[in-house]
């Protein structure tokens, strides 16, 4: 069923841009506080309750934000059926009008707004923090919902998930080095990453710290500091993909593997956090043919819902939690094992074990 609560005149012609669209459910509404879009995508809730963070940020117009909501979301049914999950997948995007600067009021207010949507969607979605959201601003959402996670470990919550997703990422690495060279090691290795945020910097320094060479960069440059500290060269944004070097480790935004920046690239693999890392879904194609491993985000990323999804529970089990994000390097494997036996792309491969996990069910 899909449910639009605001029915603008363009959605069809949004709705027909994205591909599939096959969504359970779509909320989409005006902040009564904040008086910005809030949109709640519920792809699918096959496996359980849909889990996916809450993503703040800017686009040209509510639109381009409900298309991303509805990309993500559908990304997310994939990503938790590939952690093995009961869980579905959805997503909610606050578009922040572009040239608009989100005060802490109106972030507060932006907060209880989006606690407000999910809770009028019955338990279909529980959200979490994303771009442009944090642990605290969960503890807000909680204000008018029960159906949120990842509040801050004081506030009896169990924290941001950005150090379980930069496990997996590191534990993925590690498989698409195994599968080039039968090594795992990253000793040694020049890895380039793009976008030193909660994941990436928590990943440079533990590449950093099992011995690899790094290039690395982010639009923002304040990011030189941690660069420095970690003794790596920087590069500007627009040519870090251009860096010859072993792998290519996209975490900022989604879409950085344009059709151009695949033929620039000089590295044999590509593995990172990004969501939807494909400007577009030949690109899978693009980069087989040019010889570039490259392991699928919503597998490779998928450490943050493991995380979330255990620790959120009254009877978490680090432990156990921590070899479910590991086994991420498990699937990777699979995956390139599948794709090279029969000859389709990772991205292929890589869907058709999520998919078999969502219809076991
Ligand atoms: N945080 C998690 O646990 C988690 C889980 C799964 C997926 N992801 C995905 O991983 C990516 C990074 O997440 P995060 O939590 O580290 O976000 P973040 O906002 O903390 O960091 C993103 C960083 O990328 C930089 N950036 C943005 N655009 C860039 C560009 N064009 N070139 C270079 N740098 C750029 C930003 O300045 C920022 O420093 C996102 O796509 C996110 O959706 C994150």
């Amino acid at each position: 069923m899909t449910l639009i609560d605001t029915a603008p005149a363009s959605l069809p012609d949004v709705a027909a841009s994205v591909p599939d669209f096959d969504h359970e459910r779509v909320l989409v509404v005006t902040g009564r506080r904040s008086g910005l879009t809030i949109i709640v995508a519920v792809h699918s809730t096959r496996l359980g309750q849909a889990l996916g963070g809450c993503r703040v940020w800017q686009y040209d117009d509510w639109q381009d934000a409900l298309a991303d909501a509805l990309r993500l979301s559908a990304a997310m049914t994939l990503k938790n059926a590939a952690a093995g999950l009961a869980r579905g997948g959805g997503k909610a995007v606050i578009h922040v009008p572009r040239g608009t600067v989100l005060t802490e009021e109106g972030r507060h207010a932006a907060m209880l707004d989006l606690g407000d949507a999910v809770e009028s969607l019955d338990g279909a979605y529980m959200t979490a923090e994303d771009v442009g959201t944090s642990a605290e601003l969960m503890a807000i959402v909680a204000l008018r919902t029960a159906h949120v996670c990842g509040l801050p470990p004081e506030q009896g919550g169990v924290g941001e998930p950005a150090d379980a997703t930069a496990s997996g990422v590191f534990a993925a690495i590690g498989s698409t080095l195994d599968a080039l060279d039968g090594s795992r090691d990253v000793a040694g290795r020049h890895i380039v990453i793009s976008g030193l945020g909660q994941v990436g910097g928590r990943l440079a320094r533990a590449l950093t710290a099992g011995g690899a060479r790094l290039t690395v960069t982010d639009v923002d440059t304040s990011k030189k500091a941690l660069a420095a500290e970690l003794g790596a060269h920087w590069v500007e944004p627009a040519d870090a993909h251009t860096v010859n070097a072993d792998l290519f480790v996209p975490c900022g935004l989604g879409g950085a593997l344009s059709s151009r920046v695949i033929d620039e690239l000089r590295v044999r693999g590509v593995v990172g956090a990004a969501n939807n890392q494909l400007a577009s879904r030949d690109g899978a194609r693009r980069l087989a043919d040019r010889g570039i491993l490259w392991a699928p985000d919503f597998v490779v990323n998928g450490g943050g819902v493991i995380y979330l999804d255990g620790a959120s529970t009254g009877d978490a089990d680090l432990d156990a939690i921590e070899l479910r994000v590991l086994a991420i390097g498990d699937t990777v494997t699979e995956i390139f094992r599948e794709s090279a036996a029969d000859g389709t792309t990772t991205l292929e491969a890589a869907e058709r074990i999520a998919e078999a996990r969502l219809h076991a069910a």
